[in-house]
């Protein structure tokens, strides 16, 4: 007699992984190296930005009480007593009626208080003198970036666990980071298991089909933020299986395999996990595809048992390794980030579980819109191609008709979210 299962909620699942999933180390990289990382410290500015008051124009730097009285019909004039670019600084005195001619990113001299720009004034040359004329009233600081109107000593400019944009990136160059501490990505390794896998490079033959989802799981690791180690393919031979996922094992942070985890004859990961003495948090999720999600615990180490069907599989990846990918990663918004979209077409299919349409999601007049990205089977690979999002239509629904507002996962953003799995709205009909 074949073994029930009893199926979880999603949230469940996500929260018995969740428990085990623990923040990673930290490492230092060079700067260049550093983008798409995640932060392993708080950024702090330990000093202004900018750091001196300095010119936002090519002009000249002027004290604004010498202004007063200037007009068209009455300009003011001024001697040029020296010339700064960007980089040098002007030590001497600054007199009444002096200006120094000064580029953009220059510091203000001490004297100056204002700067008018080059396009406002009137250059003549006289007895080897310049002089410059003014048509109009300046104020004390028109003209001037000040010194920490960008950022204030002390603040917090991005937390532990942030991922690295390239805005952080000039961040980290601005505060001097040449090496930046970041958290270290987790070793995952990917076992393909099924002895109908041919690989890559090998011509198809009856019965059997390409690896597909170790190359795609590599993928998914990378896009996490994880280092992916490739084990290789394996048949389906339980003793060669036992040996092969115990080395694996041993090697890396978390193990994903594929296969292998639902109930057939050569289906072992069950028998695997069994005899590694590994204890199983669930093997079975109320959710399509991928209800045959299996997760075990050995030590302090997750093994996934994603399913062979590829779509079930990669939504398994989704919803189960990425948010421990990213509290490895010191991140605090773990999971995908979930918004709401109108959707685009009709999905009549019952959904007796949670199911996770592959899905498109782009704007329209302002607003987020989603459709399918094609065939809806847990054995689906081309719905993959165009997938961005994954749709969330919550179990006991009866299909969803263009129009409906549904819940959808991101797949490619970098915000996250806490916990996604509270008030998934059943219909917003
Ligand atoms: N009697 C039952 N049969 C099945 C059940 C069930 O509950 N009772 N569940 C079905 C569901 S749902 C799924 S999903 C699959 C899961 O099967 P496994 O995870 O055990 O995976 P396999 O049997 O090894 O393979 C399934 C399918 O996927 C193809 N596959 C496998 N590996 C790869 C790969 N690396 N690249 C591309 N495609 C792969 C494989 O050839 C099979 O077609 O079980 C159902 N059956
Ligand atoms: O696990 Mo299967 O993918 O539910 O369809
Ligand atoms: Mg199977």
């Amino acid at each position: 007699m074949v073994e029930k299962r009893k199926p979880i909620p999603v949230g469940e699942a996500v929260r018995k992984v969740m428990e085990y999933a623990r923040p990673g180390l930290k490492e230092m990289v060079p700067l260049e190296c550093a983008y798409g990382r995640f932060l392993a410290e708080d950024l702090a500015a330990d000093h202004e930005v900018p750091s001196f008051d300095r010119s936002p124009y090519d002009g000249f730097a002027i004290r604004a009480e010498d202004t007063l009285q200037a007009s068209s019909e009455n300009p003011a004039t001024f001697e040029v007593v020296g010339v700064i670019g960007a980089g040098s600084v002007f030590t001497e005195t600054v007199g009444p009626y002096q200006a120094v001619r000064i580029m953009t990113g220059a510091q203000i001299p001490q004297d100056c208080d204002a700067v008018v720009m080059l396009e406002l004034t009137n250059e003549r040359r006289d007895h080897k003198k310049t002089y410059i004329e003014i048509k109009r009233m300046f104020k004390k600081g028109d003209n001037i970036s000040f010194q920490g109107e960008d950022v204030r000593k002390g603040e917090i400019l991005a937390k532990r666990g942030t991922y690295i944009s390239p805005g952080i990136t000039a961040l980290l160059a601005t505060f001097g980071y040449n090496e930046v501490p970041v958290a270290k990505k987790p070793v995952i390794g990917v076992l393909a298991t099924g002895s109908e896998l041919l690989d890559v490079n090998e011509p198809l033959e009856a019965g059997k089909i390409r690896n597909s989802n170790a190359y795609m799981i590599l993928s998914q690791i990378q896009r996490a933020g994880g280092e992916p180690v490739y084990f290789g393919k394996l048949n389906d031979d339980l003793e060669s299986c036992i040996s092969a996922v115990a080395n694996a094992l041993s090697k890396v942070d978390m193990l994903i395999t594929t296969g292998g985890v639902s109930v057939g004859d050569f289906d072992y990961l069950p028998a695997i996990y069994e005899h590694l003495g590994a204890s199983v948090l669930f093997n079975k999720v109320a959710m399509r595809p991928g209800s045959v999600t299996t997760v075990a615990r050995y030590e302090h180490k997750l093994l996934f048992g994603l399913s062979g069907n590829p779509s079930a599989c990669y939504v398994g990846f989704e919803l189960f390794v990425h948010p421990a990918v990213r509290t490895y990663s010191f991140n605090d918004k773990p999971h995908l980030l979930k918004e709401e979209a109108i959707l685009e077409e009709d999905f009549p299919k019952p959904n007796p579980f949670t199911r996770f349409v592959r899905a498109n999601l782009s704007y329209f007049d302002g607003r987020l819109i989603v459709k399918p990205s094609g065939f809806d089977k847990s054995s689906a690979v081309s719905s993959l191609a165009e997938a961005n999002a994954l749709i969330v239509l919550p179990g006991g629904t009866r299909g969803y008709a263009k129009g409906m507002t549904v819940d959808v996962l991101l797949l490619e953003d970098n915000r996250g979210s806490e916990w996604p799995w509270e008030n998934i709205v059943p219909s917003y009909k």
